[in-house]
């Protein structure tokens, strides 16, 4: 494959970040040309610590508007925070850019609102909760169960340095139960917390706990139970490498996108 997508990547500097500048400048179809970050601006990369075996020098911007300008990104790929990922994405798709999105703690209403975007402008973007294939198969492989199973509850386990709870994929694979699930409350209708919280949160009846502690990366539990048995779906992420190829196909896949794509299941075969 010709060494031909312009890739820019916002939050290079972050967990995620970093394993992408790696597996962007490692792959002979994509071209790292620039990145978005608010520290060390007008720098390039391979100045900043931990980023001195980059092969080339990559110009550290923070305006979106000229970073687009001076280097004609194809692609943008942003692991970021909610608030700045979802600027990033609007601003981004306003200059023809197409986002790759792994930022998780979109609302709703700022999905609906890329969606239309995203169609007014004719461009592709996609956002996906989880970039890693096992977490994808996990959350169908759930999906499945919930046609045979409508008591479930969701666990997920994260590092304690994640900003948003439930965490994007715990609330996508509600989404996607919800879809073959008889809608039900979960638990006894006239069950009370004693202490608020204690039962999770709820999408639609179905209860997901977020945990975080040191120790953990990224882990989910989908437990589905039922008179005399309890399936248990679980997925573990024990390295940040595991998102990689999932971020490699959503790269080359937005390039042939006009529209939104929110999980990585609508583009795997
Ligand atoms: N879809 C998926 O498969 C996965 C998604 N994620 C999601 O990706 C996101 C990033 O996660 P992670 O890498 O662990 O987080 P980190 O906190 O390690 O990285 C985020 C980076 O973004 C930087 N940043 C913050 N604001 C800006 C800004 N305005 N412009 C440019 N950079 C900025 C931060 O800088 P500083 O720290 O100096 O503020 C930091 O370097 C999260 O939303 C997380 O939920 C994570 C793993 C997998
Ligand atoms: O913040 C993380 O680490 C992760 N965030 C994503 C999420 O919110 O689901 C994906 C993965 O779980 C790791």
């Amino acid at each position: 494959m010709p060494n031909n997508i312009k890739v820019v990547i916002a939050g290079p500097r972050g967990r995620m970040g970093r394993e992408a500048v790696k597996m962007v400048t490692d792959h002979d179809g994509m071209q790292l040309v620039s990145v978005i970050d608010y520290k060390n601006v007008g720098q390039s990369l391979d100045q900043v610590e931990g980023f001195g075996y980059l092969p080339e020098s990559i110009s550290i911007y923070n305006d979106l508007d000229i970073c687009f300008n001076e280097t004609s990104p194809d692609v943008l790929i942003d692991l970021t925070t909610p608030e700045t990922g979802y600027r990033h994405t609007k601003t981004a798709l306003l200059n023809n850019v197409r986002p790759v999105v792994g930022t998780t703690g979109f609302t709703s209403s700022q999905l609906d609102e890329l969606t239309n975007l995203a169609e007014e402008r004719n461009i592709g973007v996609i956002i996906a909760p989880n970039f890693a294939i096992g977490a994808v198969l996990m959350m169908k492989f759930s999906q499945m169960a919930a046609k045979y199973f409508e008591d479930v509850e969701i666990i997920e386990m994260h590092h304690d340095q994640k900003l948003d709870a439930p965490s994007g994929t715990a609330i996508k694979t509600a989404q996607m139960i919800r879809e073959n699930r008889t809608s039900k409350k979960q638990g006894h209708p006239a069950e009370e917390e004693t202490l608020e919280g204690a039962r999770g949160a709820d999408l639609d009846g179905i209860k997901i706990h977020s945990v975080r502690l040191p120790g953990l990366i990224a882990h989910q539990q989908v437990l589905f139970g039922s008179g005399g048995q309890l399936l248990t779906i679980r997925h573990d992420s024990n390295d940040r490498a595991s998102f990689m190829s999932g971020v490699s196909i959503c790269v080359e896949t937005v390039m042939n996108l006009n529209t939104l794509v929110y999980g990585l299941e609508n583009i795997l075969d």
